[in-house]
């Protein structure tokens, strides 16, 4: 391992143009990272890298890879044609253009009149397809591929693509590449490539891949750690606050509002919440409550490549007071210098994303401060919980909300910007239940606990003012003891009196006539349930009547007269057998008659159903 961080004491030879490139670049010495994996990926060494974030580890593999390309005869003619040198799998679009464009840095200072190396980027984007890909491949004869781990597998399947000449393959954030979401790709992009290559495996995180990183084909490799006492650089300072739910998202506009800062990076829970925030905050804006010369951007991975990778580019360009509100899509590898703020609205379900998201500052020694918010109650144990993790928070007290109006008329401001517009009511429904759902699948379940989670103050930092009905939360809420001081209205309105919901509207007249046809529909149906109810009803009665008052009635008063009757005949004729059997055959008959009626009155009844 070299001692030095200084170029000139680098363990193994460099191409002048790359020293010159280095020199452009302004990195007047290696990073530690760099120093101690540098050499050993050059001399043909396998390599698992695990070093802080932002502490140069882009570098440290390319500068390898361009070396053997040249070593290994990549860069002339006699590299053959629909083959490629290097593979480099990242998880994200972003991230595999943010690699090619280091790269492409390199290559500026590379000799003109030297055979060429070029990169070639294979992600998933509406505007080309594999087959474009592969036309680039073949006629542009790139020697190194990036791409994410989809693309790629289906760049390697076509029959075309011949991977024997693949001689080094890296897996960027390589325990992300072996997670469950992208292992079975990413094992299949392997078991296609050459045995006899170099791999080199790299993250700020990837202790937490564990023997996973075996499934890679690493042979002896060498693992090299540079991690600082606190697992992050030093020079990022972590922070958190402790908030009332209610008011977290006005503890946010207060921050990005007051505070100095060049960049900011909010991360929000889901795709949904950041485009639901985005919007309100946008209306903030134009009623000045928000500093109009914010530039805000909204991020996701919904979104289409080219936006994302458009944002992406906006949000980097843009000199000062930039915001960019995402989610775990720009949590790792993404590298914008001023960068000098991260927020986390919530924790991230996965405590090593937890780094990741916090190391989008603080990166090549450069001072960047990271703000987790905390939910006051149980959320408060995620410090500890950390600090098991080597990962020290300090906290931030008694920040106040500057500048906002006061709470209960933020609330009602919200609240009125949703009511202008019913499709922002299902919006902040569909982030509520999002949030949830993203609440009950943090790792560190025994904290992030759904049973003691705030769900009315929740739904009021969304705005929102009635509970949406899930299952997850159903059984949570406490039945009220005392429902004279409840929080929560009948059907689980948090306003009184209810908002009327037949007449909340949407804004755009197609969607609003589509409801008022569906809602008119849905009321006939309800009118004819109602009118077949009352039928039925009707006839019950009229069953039952015609039961009570013929059967019954009549049956007694016949069985009376005919009993008397029977009585007289009697008492009268003591002498004659064949009248007696007459009398008791009528007897038998009256008492059938009654057997039949009682049997064909439930008959009546059906028939009256039918009708
Ligand atoms: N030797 C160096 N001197 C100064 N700055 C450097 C040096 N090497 C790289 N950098 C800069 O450091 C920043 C972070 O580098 P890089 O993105 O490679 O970090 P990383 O370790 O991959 O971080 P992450 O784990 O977040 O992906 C970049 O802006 C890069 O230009």
């Amino acid at each position: 391992m070299s001692k030095s961080l200084s170029w000139d004491d680098l363990d193994c030879p460099v191409q002048p143009w790359i020293r010159t490139a280095i020199e452009v670049m302004g990195f007047d010495q290696m990073t530690p990272v760099q120093a101690s994996t540098i050499p050993l990926f050059a001399k043909n060494k396998d390599v698992v890298v695990e070093s802080v974030t932002g502490s140069g580890k882009t570098v440290s593999f390319v500068i390898p890879i361009l070396e053997k390309v040249i070593a290994e005869n990549a860069n002339t003619k006699n590299f053959k044609k629909a083959h490629f040198h290097t593979l480099i799998v990242s998880p994200t679009r972003e991230l595999s253009k943010q690699i090619k464009s280091v790269i492409d840095q390199f290559l500026e200072h590379y000799p003109e009149d030297q055979y060429p190396i070029r990169a070639q980027l294979l992600v998933g984007t509406n505007e080309s397809t594999v087959r474009d890909d592969v036309n680039d491949l073949i006629e542009n004869r790139p020697q190194i591929l990036v791409g994410t781990p989809g693309r790629i597998l289906d760049f390697l399947q076509m029959p075309v693509v011949k991977t024997t000449s693949c001689s080094m393959v890296i897996l960027d954030e390589a325990d992300r590449l072996l997670d469950v979401s992208f292992v079975k790709d990413v094992e299949r992009i392997l078991s296609v490539l050459p045995k006899q290559r170099r791999t080199g495996l790299f993250s700020a995180t990837i202790s937490s891949a564990g023997n996973t990183i075996f499934k890679t084909g690493l042979r002896n490799p060498v693992k090299i750690t540079v991690n600082s006492k606190n697992h992050a650089p030093s020079s990022l300072k972590l922070n958190y606050i402790v908030v009332d739910p209610e008011l977290k998202f006005q503890q946010l506009l207060s921050i990005v509002n007051n505070y100095r800062y060049k960049k900011c990076i909010v991360y929000f829970p889901t795709c949904i919440s950041v485009t639901y925030f985005y919007s309100f905050i946008q209306f903030l804006q134009s009623k000045g409550i928000i500093n109009e010369n914010l530039s805000i951007f909204s991020l996701h991975g919904k979104l289409q490549t080219v936006s994302r990778m458009k944002t992406l580019e906006k949000f980097t360009e843009t000199l000062d007071n930039s915001v960019l509100l995402t989610t775990d899509v720009a949590a790792r590898g993404i590298d914008i210098p001023d960068v000098d703020l991260v927020i986390q609205l919530d924790p991230p379900t996965d405590s090593d994303i937890f780094l990741h998201r916090c190391g989008r500052t603080g990166r090549a020694n450069r001072i960047g401060k990271a703000i987790t918010f905390l939910n006051k109650g149980r959320e408060e144990d995620y410090v500890p919980f950390m600090q098991v993790k080597n990962v020290e928070l300090e906290e931030i007290k008694d920040l106040t909300i500057k500048g906002l109006p006061k709470p209960e008329e933020f609330y009602n401001m919200f609240k009125n910007w949703i009511l202008a517009d019913r499709s922002r009511f299902d919006h902040g429904v569909k982030s509520f239940v999002a949030f949830i759902r993203y609440y009950s699948n943090h790792s560190a379940s025994s904290i992030f606990r759904l049973q003691t989670l705030d769900y009315v103050s929740i739904c009021k930092m969304y705005g929102l003012f009635r509970l949406p009905r899930m299952p997850e939360i159903t059984k949570y809420l406490k039945k009220d003891d005392d429902p004279e001081n409840s929080v929560i209205f009948k059907d689980g309105w948090l306003v009184d009196p209810p908002v009327d919901l037949d007449s909340f509207a949407y804004a755009d007249k197609k969607q609003e006539k589509k409801r008022l046809d569906e809602l008119k529909h849905l009321k006939d149906i309800h009118d004819k349930k109602k009118l077949k109810f009352e039928l039925k009803k009707k006839n019950m009665a009229w069953s039952n009547k015609t039961e009570t008052k013929e059967t019954k009635a009549e049956r007694r008063l016949k069985m009376s007269i005919k009993r008397k009757a029977i009585e007289d005949q009697l008492a009268k004729e003591d002498n004659g057998d064949s009248e007696d059997d007459e009398v008791k055959q009528d007897w038998k008959e009256v008492v059938m008659q009654n057997k039949r009626q009682k049997t064909s009155s439930s008959g009546i009844q059906g028939s009256f159903d039918d009708l």
